[in-house]
């Protein structure tokens, strides 16, 4: 896969910009702050929809712009797509293939990138939930099903969480906790089950990720060591040892023919309005 051509309108500093790429290595040079971490931003967004930088779009955005243009024409095995990104902050984004339109999501794995930058040392340097969203996001861009099961993990946390803060006899120090329907231990039972059913699936698919990738880290690592030190990667859980193992044999939570696994327990239809809400 080759990026042959990219170009921006209002991303970041640049008010346009074209830039021609060869196959092979581009070394982009320049004064600090002359926008080259922009381009290669610009090239991660075409591949993943997200910036290595920021959380939200507008940042994005030329200053005093309303929208960005990110385009890339990607050749692979002889072939070339047009790949097309609008950026409107606030509002979805527009994607176009080939000048048609899609889904955004229908852009993804057209242009596939490894981007390593200095925020990439939060996976060591940062908290568990650096190295579980880097992994969440591993998983997602290999197999995309899993996107569906990593967004019903957040659902059902937030509202599990909402459940707990409402039982609870104040909302912060001092104050009175707002009035709304008091929650029943059987309700709080029923979100415990989901979250343990889509947690167990979560952790099932984290585990046989580090599993690939363990071999590949050792020797990566082994060759820019020069053999003078090893490297390895476990996942360390709350979890007892043989539960944990259990999860990654694949003898609970392992998936199935609907959906993955087990989940969702309602089918495979469209989740009970309590959940989609
Ligand atoms: N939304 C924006 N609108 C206009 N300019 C922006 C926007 N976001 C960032 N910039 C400008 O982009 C520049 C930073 O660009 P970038 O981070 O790509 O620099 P760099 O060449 O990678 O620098 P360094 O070598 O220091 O890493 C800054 O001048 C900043 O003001």
């Amino acid at each position: 896969m080759h990026l042959r051509h990219l170009t921006l309108g209002d991303f970041r500093s640049y008010p346009t910009a074209e830039v021609a790429l060869e196959p092979g290595v581009s070394t982009l040079v320049g004064l600090n702050g002359v926008g080259k971490t922009n381009l290669v931003e610009a090239v991660g967004y075409l591949a993943s929809l997200a910036s290595h930088r920021v959380a939200q779009d507008a940042p994005l955005v030329r200053f005093g712009a309303e929208r960005a243009i990110v385009r890339g024409a990607v050749i692979r095995d002889a072939r070339e797509t047009l790949v097309e990104l609008e950026i409107v902050p606030g509002r979805a984004n527009r994607a176009r293939l080939n000048r048609a339109a899609v889904r955004p999501r229908e852009v993804l794995g057209s242009l596939r990138t490894v981007l390593f930058a200095p925020e990439d040392l939060a996976l060591v340097k940062g908290d568990p939930s650096d190295r579980r969203r880097f992994l969440d996001d591993l998983l997602v861009s290999r197999q995309p099903r899993w996107a569906g099961v990593r967004s019903d993990y957040d659902k059902i946390l937030k509202q599990r969480n909402a459940l707990l803060r409402a039982a609870s006899p104040t909302r912060g120090p001092g104050r009175r906790r707002e009035r709304g329907p008091a929650p029943t231990p059987e309700t709080l039972e029923v979100w415990d089950d989901h979250l343990a059913l889509v947690g167990g699936q979560l952790l099932y698919a984290r585990l046989r990720l580090l599993r690939d990738l363990r071999p590949l880290l050792t020797e990566a690592y082994g060759q820019v060591s020069a053999g003078v030190s090893t490297a390895n990667a476990t996942y360390r859980s709350s979890l007892d040892d043989d539960t944990a193992a259990e999860i990654e044999a694949g003898e609970v939570f392992s998936p199935r023919s609907c959906g993955i696994g087990s989940w969702p327990p309602w089918g495979c239809g469209a989740p009970p309005r309590s959940i989609a809400a």
